[in-house]
């Protein structure tokens, strides 16, 4: 039985670097009444953690002091080496991001005080939320039927929502909205404690190999992220899920092994994640917008989708703001420009993550490599547009 109902402006899915933002820049510039749905209890382990400086641009223009998120939430990447197309090192300043500073983020500390900043600017946070049912009315503002495991079933009624859920994009799915997929990439990692009193260099390494690809990165819980890059099928023929095969694979590998030599593992079992490329903003419903992976999910090859749901969450926070608050303005126009944008930077990504892979040249036989060398289709040549 639904027992309550509750009225806000803003509903946004998902407490994730883009949810959390848009939340932020919309409690810091206007009078809205913003909630905050995550499905989950917030203890879930939180991967991907390289970024560059702009991290910082993004926290002061939130009015987020850095210390305010504790003393080693942003480590800088002193040593960034990948071995790519050949077996000598070469600095991995990708093609993807220009020549700055790097740094190793702790993503509970980073996440985590994002969403205190939240509840403290009056937005209301609502954790294992999950949503049974969205129904539009014909005005455009939204019904959501929300259930929680203690306080039972309720409506929540928004002026707009904001699917923030991630690369599955849950909530774009749920209003029947489809995705242009490019690949199947998996991530499968496990986490390394260091079990010497030596300090160790704070280092982000990658490797290439047949399957796929490797990274290793000492966290600052010193702690290393070891994970590996290939596609669905590759990775459940190799049964990568189970601890001996990844161990075996990771014995393989030239580089990255010497990481892990004095460390104990802290995951029982390999941890699998969804890492596949993937834009959905091109399809629009009124008064929605998807930001962060849930818009554009890039190869975390790329490190783009820390700063993506950063940019992606304050950039439609004014969108939303302007809808909400300024009636004479075109703001379907507006939001149609945010998703042609949005696309001419996926197409944009889909031509340097081609020429990334293209650096390397050995495994042509393999199907990871041979998939990652085809021809690829961008939205614009398929005539996609918002
Ligand atoms: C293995 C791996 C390594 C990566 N490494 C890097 C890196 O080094 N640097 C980098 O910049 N990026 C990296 N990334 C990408 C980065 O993690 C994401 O781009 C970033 O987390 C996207 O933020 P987001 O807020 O859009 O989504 P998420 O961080 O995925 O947050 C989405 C939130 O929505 C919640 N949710 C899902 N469905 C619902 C629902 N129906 N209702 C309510 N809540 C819901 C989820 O529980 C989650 O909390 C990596 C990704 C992977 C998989």
């Amino acid at each position: 039985m639904v027992s309550s109902i509750i009225d806000t402006d803003v509903a946004i899915f998902g407490a994730g670097p883009a949810g959390a933002c848009a939340a932020l820049s919309l409690l810091n510039h206007t009078n809205l009444d913003i909630t905050l749905i995550e499905q989950s209890d917030l203890n879930r382990e939180r991967i991907g953690e390289h970024v560059t400086e702009c991290i910082f641009d993004f926290i002061d223009y939130l009015k987020i002091k850095p210390e305010n998120f504790g003393p080693d939430c942003f480590i800088p990447t002193f040593d960034s080496t990948s071995y790519w197309g050949s077996d000598l090192p070469g600095m991995r300043n990708s093609v993807f991001t220009a020549q700055q500073s790097t740094f190793q983020l702790n993503r509970e500390q980073f996440d985590l005080q994002l969403l205190e900043n939240i509840a403290e600017r009056g937005g209301r946070v609502m954790p294992r939320t999950h949503c049974q049912q969205i129904n539009q009315w014909e005005d455009g503002r939204w019904q959501l039927k929300l259930s929680h495991p203690v306080h039972g079933a309720f409506i929540l009624r928004a002026r707009f929502i904001v699917d923030a859920s991630g690369r599955n994009a849950n909530i774009s799915r749920q209003l029947g909205l489809t995705g242009k997929k490019v690949d199947d990439l998996m991530a499968v990692g496990r986490f390394f404690e260091c079990t010497s009193d030596e300090q160790k260099k704070q280092e982000y390494l990658i490797e290439s190999t047949e399957h796929g690809w490797w990274y290793g990165a000492l966290l600052p819980n010193n702690q290393y992220s070891i994970c590996f890059f290939s596609d669905a099928d590759i990775v459940s023929n190799l049964r990568l899920n189970q601890q001996s095969h990844f161990n075996a694979l990771l014995a393989q590998t030239k580089h990255i092994k010497k990481l892990v030599k004095e460390t104990k593992v802290t995951t029982p079992h390999p941890w699998v994640r969804q890492a596949y490329s993937q834009s959905n903003a091109f399809e629009s419903l009124p008064n929605f917008l998807a930001i962060g992976d849930a818009a554009c999910a890039f190869d975390p090859i790329s490190s783009m989708g820390i700063g993506f749901a950063l940019s992606s969450g304050c950039h439609a926070a004014n969108l939303i703001a302007a809808n909400l608050t300024d009636t004479d303005s075109n703001q379907e126009q507006l939001i149609n420009q945010f998703q042609m944008d949005l696309n001419n930077q996926f197409d944009h990504y889909l031509t340097l993550r081609q020429q990334f892979y293209q650096q390397e040249g050995r495994w042509q036989q393999a199907p990871f490599w041979q998939r990652r060398h085809a021809k690829i289709t961008t939205l614009q040549s398929e005539g996609v547009s918002a």
